[in-house]
């Protein structure tokens, strides 16, 4: 069906959030997971808390370049009065169990070397005769200049993580940092929540693709790739992309493919009142599941949602503008919360460099370029055509509905890109 009635802002999110609420729900359930490779993990969402599999350390070791003691052995060691010391083994970090070492007598160790049976500390080179490892060749004895505490320079095992604590709570949005403690337990690959799959279809039979060269009334198509990489960034996965021209018969058959194998579909342009709208045509008939609105915004105004063979679909505006609007506005959020991702508030205040004009009764998104002073250059006009000066934004300038002018200086609200 094709209901004009004038929805705003909110009600249309609110809309999107509904119909995308069960894929929200199965991402809080942690109902779909990979196990991915580290290597691969980066962004994902630990599905489940990953409980240290051993101790970090892995075992008692040094940390320092020195000499394995027993402390009891340096006690009251000074430079005047050293405490001498056979040197009995040499320890290097490397595979290998050192020999017990006898008291009375030291280890040269290196720095994450395991530390012998019968030590309980760990003198650095710097506190003995020698100085140095690289200065000095190795001798029969040490001589040490400072007094040891037990446990001084020894790291224990389990003294960072023991095994069966939680290492990574759920929901942890994995960084690199994440990844080096996981692969610190010997753990090679962890669960994450699922990626919800997503199929974008840009429609038009004025469009081909950036790299082909364009006939007469031909443009390229900036949507594909721009709203699959907008749905990565929110932890989708693009299942399928697709081309479509204005062919009923085509998008119908496309749309099929794309319902199977997606959780949403995603599609842009034909939706506004022209002779070839292929997505209304398609999807606005009668008994369809999609519905077709206006919402109150410039841009991004014809806006459509519902369902296509049982999947949820999302209906943006072509022009490439109010494609990357509509995204911004209607569908990031949500689209991170179902692939488990935390919210996160992308709206600020700034104060506007340049004076603006809006019409009544239209909320307006307008792109803005955020200086170092904190205040917002406006760039480009209203045009939702202007596609390359909002390659210059960082920001959209929400101007609300009842706002028809703002003068410089304007505290108003920013929304991050
Ligand atoms: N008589 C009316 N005309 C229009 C209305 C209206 O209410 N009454 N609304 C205007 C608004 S607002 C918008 S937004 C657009 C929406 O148009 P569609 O979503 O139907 O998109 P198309 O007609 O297919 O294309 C519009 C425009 O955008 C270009 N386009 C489309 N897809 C792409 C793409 N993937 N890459 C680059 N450019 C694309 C297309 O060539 C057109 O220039 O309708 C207004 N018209
Ligand atoms: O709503 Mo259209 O997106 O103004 O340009």
């Amino acid at each position: 069906m094709a209901a004009r009635a004038r929805v705003s802002v909110d009600e249309h999110r609110a809309d999107v959030a509904a119909l995308l609420a069960p894929l929200v729900e199965a991402a809080r359930r942690r109902e779909r997971t990979d196990v991915v490779v580290l290597a691969e993990a980066l962004g994902r969402v630990l599905a489940g808390d990953l409980v240290a599999p051993v101790p970090v350390p892995l075992f008692r070791n040094s940390q320092m370049d020195g000499y394995a003691v027993r402390a009891a052995d340096v006690a009251g060691a000074s430079p005047e009065a050293p405490a001498r010391l056979a040197v009995a083994a040499e320890i290097p970090a490397a595979p290998g169990v050192p020999p017990r070492l006898a008291p009375g007598t030291a280890a040269r160790i290196m720095t994450g070397a395991p530390v012998p049976e019968g030590a309980d500390a760990v003198v650095p080179v710097e506190d003995t005769a020698a100085g140095s490892f690289a200065a000095t060749p190795a001798a029969d004895e040490v001589a040490v200049h400072v007094p040891r505490a037990p446990g001084d320079f020894v790291r224990d095992a389990g003294s960072d993580v023991r095994a069966g604590d939680v290492l990574l709570p759920d929901g942890t949005v994995l960084a690199p940092h994440h990844l080096a403690a996981a692969a610190a337990c010997g753990v090679g690959g962890v669960p994450v929540v699922a990626r919800p799959r997503v199929a974008v279809l840009s429609t038009g039979s004025e469009l081909v693709g950036p790299g082909d060269v364009p006939g007469p009334g031909q443009v390229f198509d900036a949507n594909a790739d721009a709203l699959g990489t907008a749905v990565r960034r929110a932890g989708g996965d693009v299942v399928l992309t697709a081309r479509c021209g204005d062919d009923p018969a085509r998008f119908a058959a496309v749309l099929a493919e794309a319902a199977g194998a997606a959780d949403l579909v995603l599609t842009s342009g034909g939706v506004s009142q022209g002779a070839y709208e292929v997505v209304k045509d398609v999807l606005g008939g009668a008994g369809a599941g999609v519905k077709f609105r206006s919402v109150a915004m410039q841009p991004g105004g014809p806006q459509g949602f519902g369902t296509v063979h049982g999947t949820p679909v999302l209906t943006f505006p072509g022009n490439p503008v109010s494609a990357q609007v509509s995204f911004a506005m209607f569908l990031r959020e949500p689209l991170e919360r179902a692939a488990g991702l935390p919210a996160v508030d992308r709206v600020r205040t700034a104060v506007l460099a340049d004076a603006v004009v809006s019409p009544a009764g239209r909320r307006q998104l307008l792109r803005g370029a955020s200086r170092p002073d904190g205040t917002v250059r406006v760039v480009g006009g209203a045009g939702s055509h202007l596609v390359a000066s909002m390659a210059r934004a960082d920001v959209l300038v929400d101007v609300p509905a009842d706002v028809t002018e703002w003068a410089v200086g304007t505290e108003v609200e920013v929304r991050e890109l």
